[in-house]
């Protein structure tokens, strides 16, 4: 039985999922799971990229102890020595370095010639070399590259000492047989293949990235890149739980595991669903709500009689639990602290007390209280930066021949209460307008999204916004029974963000 290498890159490829931007906190909560999980190395980010992305693959490197910590670079110089400068207190420390190799992207993103190419590669490796012991070099777009070109580039990077060569399908282009031929391709021509690990990343733009990965395993690839949820770039990266579960439940097949602990799978779906405000779709393989859920009678007669005639992962095996812990007015504080713990979080008695407070209030409201009810209401306080305002009350005046008018009360950090009211063009764009007006802020509402977390009359409401301001952008979120309380919270907590972020606020954590 082969071991697989998981090489989780949701803090790097996940984040360039559009519309995701993780705080520094939110990234080494993230990272810490992904140790527990027990991924071999964690993309922390691109430390070239900003001194923010720098300064967090810093303190992820700095945290985490079990994984090897990587900060992927271009093949430029200054990019390796900023990845150095960020890894340099690592107990294991990767650089991930990578040049375009394809015809596409050579000559019209780089401009550079087949020797140019293999050039900057090589220079980049053995500038990597003088820091690290372990370089990672990926050929992007390396499915579209002459396979001959391709082996050249590999050869010599393997020459200047790379130790993981990675072949991505950068824009999910190619089908399982192809990846699979393009790595038999390299074990049987490149001299010292077999001294480095060889590693896949695919993208999941023609829904293929898990398929591919599998046949990347089968053709003798050691690493798999893939991040939690599928999340990445445009379509996604292939999800790496989709890719542990098809090897653990068809090991008869794969003869290949990874050392992955597999229960802590759902917690850590949920940890980066939830962080990066990218829902996990109900029927997602593995993870989805219905991934373990029966809805036909045929079906559920068959499972009642015997579980494995439609279940082919025990929901206990990556981290479900079978039997649902209902909640209701009558629970107490074990049943809903066993209950956030299954749900991924680890609260001080201080945040317990105060979300069993909150869930009692709910349950009064509420008749039915769900999983997402618990999560929408603990998230609704998990603050990570100082409120600079406090919503104290809307007031909306809505008529359907009238213009939608709201009043707005805040409270600021110094405890002094301000009111404005506005009209606009609809019920939301008029308590914006008014809490504009009260914070005296000018911002650009980029995205705008709404979900009921809850079925039936009594949902809770959550929405989502995007602001930005000049070179800030930031997310907020808000719940509420009331979808337009819930609106003006996202938006007052987005403000928040953005005060903290140009450091305007008491104190900045972000
Ligand atoms: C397939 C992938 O996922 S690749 C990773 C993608 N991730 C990101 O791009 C996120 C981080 N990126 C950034 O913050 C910025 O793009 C930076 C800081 C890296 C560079 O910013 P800028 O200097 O303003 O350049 P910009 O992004 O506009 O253009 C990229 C430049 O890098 C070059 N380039 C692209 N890839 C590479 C590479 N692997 N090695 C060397 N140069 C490269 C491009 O040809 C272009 O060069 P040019 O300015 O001479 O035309
Ligand atoms: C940087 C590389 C590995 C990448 O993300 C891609 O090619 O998709
Ligand atoms: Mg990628």
């Amino acid at each position: 039985m082969r071991t697989i290498e998981i090489f989780d890159t949701t803090l790097r490829d996940g984040e360039q999922s559009p519309g995701v931007n993780l705080s520094s906190k939110e990234k080494l909560e993230i990272a810490l799971q992904l140790e527990r999980l027990g991924v071999n190395r964690i993309e922390a980010g691109f430390a070239a990229a900003s001194p923010g992305d720098l300064q967090s693959v810093r303190e992820i490197a700095k945290r985490v102890k079990n994984s090897t910590i990587v900060s992927l670079s271009r093949a430029r110089l200054l990019d390796i020595d900023k990845a150095w400068e960020a890894l340099r207190d690592a107990e294991s420390a990767c650089l991930h370095t990578f040049l375009a190799t394809s015809p596409i992207h050579r000559k019209y993103k780089l401009n550079m010639t087949k020797e140019q190419v293999i050039e900057n590669a090589v220079a980049a490796v053995k500038h990597g070399k003088k820091y690290f012991d372990m370089v990672e070099f990926s050929c992007e777009d390396g499915s579209r590259t002459e396979i001959p070109f391709l082996i050249e580039v590999v050869q010599a990077v393997v020459d200047a000492g790379a130790r993981i060569i990675n072949i991505p399908d950068t824009v999910g282009y190619t089908t399982p047989a192809e990846y699979a031929n393009i790595f038999t391709q390299l074990l049987n021509n490149v001299r010292g293949i077999e001294n480095v690990k060889l590693s896949c990343h695919c993208h999941d733009d023609l829904g293929m990235a898990v398929a591919n990965t599998l046949a990347a395993i089968q053709a003798g690839v050691t690493q798999v890149e893939g991040t939690i949820n599928g999340i990445g770039e445009r379509a996604g990266n292939a999800a790496l739980e989709e890719v542990a579960l098809a090897l653990d439940t068809r090991k008869d097949f794969y003869q290949a595991t990874t050392n992955l602990k597999l229960e802590e799978i759902a917690r850590t779906s949920k940890l980066v669903s939830r962080l990066t405000g990218m829902f996990v779709p109900g029927n997602k393989a593995v993870v989805g709500a219905n991934a373990f859920a029966h809805q036909s009678g045929i079906h559920q007669d068959g499972v009642l009689k015997e579980v494995t005639t439609y279940e082919i992962i025990r929901p206990e095996r990556v981290g479900f639990k079978s039997n649902r812990l209902v909640l209701g007015k009558l629970s107490g504080r074990h049943a809903f602290k066993d209950k956030l713990i299954e749900l991924g979080y680890q609260l001080s008695q201080e945040e317990l007390d105060d979300a069993f407070a909150r869930f009692k209030d709910l349950c009064d409201r509420k008749k039915d209280v769900s999983d997402e009810d618990i999560v929408a209401l603990v998230d609704a306080k998990l603050v990570d930066v100082p409120e600079a305002y406090t919503l104290e009350n809307v007031q909306l005046s809505y008529g359907n021949n009238s213009i939608p008018t709201a009043s707005v009360r805040v409270r600021t950090l110094n405890g002094e209460v301000l009111e404005e009211a506005a009209c606009g063009n609809g019920s939301v764009d008029s308590i914006y307008k008014a809490i504009d007006r009260v914070t005296n802020e000018e911002v650009v509402l980029e995205d705008y999204k709404i979900v009921s977390v809850t079925h039936g009359k009594d949902a809770l409401g959550e929405v989502y916004v995007r602001l930005s301001q000049g070179d800030y952008t930031v997310q907020g979120r808000g719940v509420s029974t009331d979808v337009l309380e819930a609106s003006a919270k996202a938006y007052l907590r987005a403000l928040n963000k953005l005060v903290a972020r140009r450091g305007d606020a008491v104190e900045v954590v972000m």
